[in-house]
């Protein structure tokens, strides 16, 4: 855990953005797992904050896909997260915005500032528009999966939670990372306001998000590596939703197209 004392500067000009760089190069070469905390501090940490809540009171979220209770076993069914695309360049999401335009400088510092000039000796060359979700928290969760499972092209995912005065045994909403390899030893990261998190999007990582019983806000991106994604393209096995998603900042040079 890092405390990044936080300023309105870019992050890149920030005093502390090379030891920032320099944790995330360290975690994710010896666990592939990464935690950060304080990372945008508490006044820009807020106005992020603001801006998904308003975004989730005007119903703009997609409704989350539902899934079967199993533990009571009944059919009342859970909606798992509710979730709404952003590309940090629309008016009411200035904020969400400077969060994306922070997360880019940190991958891409870490993948610069290794010494062979490679985050995990990948080429990140692009990410996804920010997903943005909500679980609604009536035991919502979501089951064990691996983000990318067949080389998409997606090497990095950064999540950036949002939920302030989580109590993890009242409110539950726990990630649980099975990194592979680390076979009795789980990650259990708990969805804290203002704290970052970076994972392989392989296999290593499975992961799942356990039941939630209080509304639990968190921003995803996935950071693509050019190689595999250019790879995924002519296998046309790309989800075709994975294009929609697809953004070219103008600070990374844009993602190769997939035709
Ligand atoms: C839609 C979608 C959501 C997620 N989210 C999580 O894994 C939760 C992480 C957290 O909120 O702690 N992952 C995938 C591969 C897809 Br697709
Ligand atoms: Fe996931």
């Amino acid at each position: 855990n890092h405390s990044v004392v936080s300023t309105d500067v870019p992050m890149s000009k920030r005093s502390d953005y090379v030891d920032l760089c320099r944790n995330i190069i360290r975690d994710m070469d010896l666990y592939g797992v990464c935690v950060l905390d304080n990372f945008l501090g508490y006044e820009r940490g807020m106005s992020v904050l603001n801006e998904v809540m308003n975004l989730y009171s005007m119903g703009v979220f997609k409704d989350g896909e539902l899934v079967r209770n199993k533990a009571s076993n009944n059919l009342k069914t859970i909606r798992g997260d509710e979730i709404i695309w952003v590309d940090g360049r629309e008016n009411s999401c200035k904020h969400i915005g400077q969060l994306i335009s922070d997360v880019d400088s940190v991958v891409m510092g870490s993948n610069q500032m290794n010494d062979n000039g490679k985050l995990g000796n990948y080429t990140i060359n692009g990410r996804t528009k920010a997903m943005v979700a909500c679980y609604p928290g009536h035991g919502s969760h979501y089951v064990k999966h691996v983000d990318n499972p067949n080389k998409d092209g997606r090497c990095i995912t950064a999540i950036y939670y949002l939920n302030k005065d989580w109590d993890i045994k009242e409110n539950g909403g726990l990630l649980r990372i099975f990194p592979e390899g680390w076979s009795d030893q789980v990650a259990d990261i708990e969805p804290l306001f203002d704290r970052i998190l970076f994972f392989w999007s392989d296999r290593r990582n499975p992961h799942e998000v356990q039941p939630a019983f209080k509304t639990r806000y968190a921003i995803t991106l996935w950071y693509f590596d050019g190689n595999e994604k250019e790879e995924a393209g002519k296998k046309f096995h790309v989800a075709s939703d994975l294009n929609s998603m697809l953004h070219s900042p103008e600070n990374i040079s844009s993602i190769p197209s997939v035709d």
